[in-house]
């Protein structure tokens, strides 16, 4: 089956290029940097890879993102995911960075941007895989912090296809970034955001309403309001749901609770993502997997999933 998952051609729409920071780089890059990491090797900072919830995850991969520091080490980044695009039969990806992770600590805007575009480039000539570039805004930060980053970022207006927005999410909800999700549509830009993945199903019909979103990423708690569930399916928005996320970040406490095929059978546009994969412990053929080893998902339904994510895509 996992041969069979890795040769189905499938696009990946829920991914953080932070989160795709293997160990390896992390160090290589350290090194190159001449940088302290908190930890001593590879099976050290694997091991701290236990969380209880997003924050805790969230807390390691801020500090890992420290080792990111010129044009190259993103560049390095963003192609070391794309061979594993290649790798899986991805042929599709519409990655998301996080400009204030960067700028926060004194990295120019366009070290970032440059590096990631150069690499989604060659990537598209050379392996053709297609993109589109996200740029979301850190949610605990202000909505003035969000308004400045957009200011920094629109020189470089053609790079990227839309805004998201990710972090911590409880007691960040979506109407905190009401006017600069305005501007930046405002601006063509395309919107999509967090939402559900902790937060209750208030915060999906936010995005939705408020934010006026055209994907929701993760949006599993929807699945405790039927109404939600209903206009979703009304609307077709489609979710990017994470699996391997949601079990490692405790939203389920196992695979098999987990309602993804309940929801794409009802008809909700589900789609299957990796979201973190060396933090979460899989890229996207690994978690077509875990639903086939641990909810039974059949080779229709794994076709279905992966028709979605062509079908969800914006860029
Ligand atoms: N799963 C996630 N939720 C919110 N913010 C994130 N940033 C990186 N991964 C995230
Ligand atoms: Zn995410």
């Amino acid at each position: 089956m996992y041969n069979w998952l890795n040769d189905l051609p499938k696009a990946e729409l829920h991914l953080h290029l932070e989160g795709s920071l293997e160990p390896d780089l992390m160090f290589e890059l350290a090194q190159r940097n001449n940088i302290q990491l908190p930890w001593n090797s590879v099976d050290e900072v694997r091991s701290a890879y236990n969380f209880n919830n997003l924050q805790e995850f969230l807390d390691i991969y801020y500090q890992g993102a420290n080792v990111l520091q010129t044009e190259q080490d993103f560049y390095d980044l963003t192609m070391a995911y794309l061979k594993k695009c290649e790798e899986q039969n991805v042929l599709h990806v519409e990655p998301f960075f996080d400009p204030q992770t960067h700028t926060d600590r004194g990295i120019p805007f366009e070290v970032p941007m440059r590096g990631i575009s150069e690499a989604l480039a060659d990537a598209r000539d050379l392996m053709g895989i297609s993109s589109g570039l996200i740029l979301c805004f850190l949610r605990h930060l202000s909505e003035e912090q969000a308004f400045a980053t957009l200011e920094q970022a629109m020189p470089f207006r053609d790079q990227f296809f839309a805004v998201g927005l990710d972090s911590s999410e409880m007691g960040h909800p979506p109407v905190k970034f009401a006017n600069v999700f305005a501007k930046a549509r405002s601006e063509g830009l395309l919107a999509v955001a967090h939402a559900g993945e902790e937060g209750p199903p208030e915060y999906v019909w936010q995005a939705l309403d408020v934010l006026k979103v055209d994907r929701i990423d993760h949006g599993v708690r929807a699945w405790e309001d039927q109404k939600l569930v209903q206009r979703l399916i009304d609307e077709q928005i489609a979710l990017t749901v994470c699996p391997l996320s949601n079990t490692k970040l405790k939203v389920y406490e196992h695979m098999s609770e987990h309602p993804i095929l309940q929801m794409l059978e009802q008809g909700l546009l589900v789609t299957v993502n990796s979201d973190d994969p060396s933090y979460f412990g899989g890229y996207v053929t690994e978690n077509y997997m875990a639903l086939h080893e641990h909810l039974g998902m059949t080779k229709e339904q794994a076709e279905q999933l992966a028709a979605n994510s062509f079908k969800a895509r914006l860029a």
